[in-house]
């Protein structure tokens, strides 16, 4: 990726990953973003993605369970340079078995420069400005 790239990224394909407590945030911004969503390549861990298939019939790839490393899975991804944007809506207030994973994958989106929202508010910034088409480099 040239520099250039990655101060004004690409947004492409994007991955959804909620916690529990914050699944229905998710469903709920999945659907109020709908048209933005449908223009991207997306991919999700295995309830989170399930849910938004059903729930906002929109097209996804749904991998492993996060706590059954569909949270690696996504951050192989990233490490593959597959994925231009990670939303993770965090549950800041629970404690989980698989919180090494989730350090995990917000290093490694981190590392990479992947573009990523942690809360509604910062995922609808970004979903609005992956709607928008980067300047042409000359
Ligand atoms: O646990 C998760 C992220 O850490 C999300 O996984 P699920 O979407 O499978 O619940």
């Amino acid at each position: 990726m040239s520099n250039d790239a990655r101060i004004v990224p690409t947004i492409r394909s994007m991955a959804l990953v909620a916690h529990d407590q914050m699944k229905d945030p998710m469903i709920e911004w999945a659907n109020a973003h709908k048209p933005e969503l449908e223009r991207l390549e997306l991919f999700g861990t295995g309830t989170t993605g399930g849910r938004i298939a059903k729930e906002a019939g929109l097209q996804i790839t749904c991998l492993k369970s996060g706590p059954l490393g569909g949270d690696a899975q996504i951050g192989a991804l990233i490490a593959e340079e597959r994925l231009d944007a990670l939303v993770f809506l965090i549950d800041p207030l629970s404690a989980l078995p698989h919180d090494v994973d989730v350090k995990s994958l917000l290093r490694l989106a981190t590392l990479y420069n992947t573009a990523l929202a942690i809360n509604p508010a910062s995922a609808t910034l970004l979903v609005r400005a992956a709607s928008i088409e980067p300047p042409k480099t000359v």
